[in-house]
């Protein structure tokens, strides 16, 4: 590559495949069969190839095809003409389609969008100049990234199917099970408990029963916003001095500014605080102490950079949010937050959730050991595609007949009563 010179895009693909996920519950629900994803792949003049991965429902899908429509001659080093072309393919059309079973609606449709093909270009400009991303990203100031354990209540497996590898989790004991073996798999020194499923004193023993079994091990309760102001702020002062941090206990900036008046426990957010715009009133009215960014929908990895900055300058804490992935996603999560020195907690992932044989990529690199992952040293994200197992997953989309994620929907088929309302306690 000559000094100045320019690499242009000559093909991009969009290809969603689906991959199988367990019966786990959450306040909207509980996870269906396969679980959605969309892989973007870019081709430039030169032939080399990038990748980016994003949220599989059709709408998403559809604004993602749009998009690429708009790629063909665009510099990868000009991720402002991306930007602007991905602005310019959405036109206005920007409402819905985030993909997470309405806990994150108020996103930037533009920065989802715009994600999985920042993600790409950046893959090609490592491979370009022979680098990591995270040097793009301005360097990594840690060799590995820890992540969580993140345990979830659990059905033994879906039902009408066989019982799953981790089998119940649907009280203390078996989501202290869950977390040793998580734990003992993984070696996570951090745990997240995804809350909103029981009544709020059967988290807080589920807590209790955690802290007692690993004493050392910072933990994090997340109900997604189910509870009132009134049972967050009972919840917080019976588990304060437990918790590493609360994860959105009530509803929007209102709902958590009440919240963390009334407690000393920090306050961490993936839903009130979800883009650029919401900074400004969160930080006005002291709601969060903590944002998990998350590159899917703060609009890529350099903005995620910017985030950070923001967070610095207003003192608020910074940790990572994450929802079903696949490889290619955790290997974009983890130069990120290698190169983002604000980022001191451990960061969410599903990854042990999903099974170690359906990828898209080589998931070698991306070990989990010692609770953390090495950040790859390849140029570019360091993972390749497999386009093999690309076709096999795309098959299995198609196959599948899912096409949205839905958790409140396959919920209801089993327990018609169920409701999404909040708040529920
Ligand atoms: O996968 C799930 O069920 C999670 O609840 C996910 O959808 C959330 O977006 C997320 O993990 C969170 O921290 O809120
Ligand atoms: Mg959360």
């Amino acid at each position: 590559m000559q000094a100045g010179t320019s690499e242009r895009i000559v093909d991009v693909t969009v290809t969603p495949v689906a991959f199988r996920d367990p019966p786990l519950l959450n306040s909207v629900g509980v996870h269906e069969p396969y679980a959605l994803r969309t892989v973007v792949e870019i081709t430039t003049e030169s032939g080399v190839s990038g990748v980016g991965e994003t949220y599989g429902g059709t709408l998403h899908l559809e604004r993602l095809r749009r998009t690429a429509a708009e790629l063909d001659g665009l510099d990868v080093w000009n991720l402002n003409d991306l930007v602007a072309r991905t602005t310019r393919a959405l036109g206005t059309d920007t409402s819905g389609g985030d993909g997470m079973a309405g806990m994150v609606t108020g996103s930037s449709t533009v920065d989802r969008v715009v994600s999985p093909f920042d993600v790409a270009c950046m893959d090609v400009q490592g491979k370009l100049v022979g680098r990591p991303v995270s040097d793009l990203l301005g360097g990594a100031v840690r060799p590995s990234v820890p992540y969580s354990a993140y345990l979830f209540y659990k059905w033994a497996g879906h039902p009408g199917q066989e019982e799953d590898d981790w089998g119940a989790a649907l009280d203390p004991a078996g989501l202290v099970d869950q977390a040793r073996r998580m734990i003992e798999t993984y070696g996570f020194s951090s745990i997240k408990l995804k809350g909103g499923v029981f009544p709020p004193d059967e988290e807080i023993a589920a807590v209790r029963a955690l802290r007692e079994a690993f004493p050392d091990h910072p933990l994090r309760l997340d109900p997604n916003a189910v509870w009132s102001t009134e049972t967050s702020l009972r919840v917080a002062r019976e588990l304060e001095g437990v918790l590493q941090y609360l994860e959105d206990p009530a509803a929007g900036i209102d709902g958590m500014a009440a919240v963390a008046a009334g407690t000393p426990t920090p306050l961490a957010t993936n839903m009130c605080v979800v883009s650029f715009d919401d900074l400004a009133p969160a930080v006005a009215r002291d709601a969060v102490g903590i944002v998990l960014s998350d590159h899917h929908f703060w609009g890529g990895l350099r903005r995620c950079g910017q985030l950070a900055t923001i967070c610095e300058t207003f003192g608020l804490g910074l940790s990572m949010h994450s929802n079903s992935h696949l490889g290619i996603s955790l290997a974009a999560m983890t130069h990120l937050a290698a190169a983002t020195p604000r980022l001191t907690y451990a960061c969410d992932t599903h990854w042990p959730w999903k099974r170690p044989d359906e990828d898209v990529v080589d998931p070698a690199p991306l070990r989990i050991s010692e609770g953390a992952v090495a950040v790859p040293t390849a140029p570019g994200l360091g993972v390749e595609l497999d386009r093999d197992a690309l076709a096999r997953l795309h098959r299995q989309y198609l196959d599948c007949g899912l096409r949205d994620r839905d958790d409140t929907g396959y919920m209801r088929r089993f327990e018609p009563s169920f409701s999404s309302e909040t708040p529920r306690w």
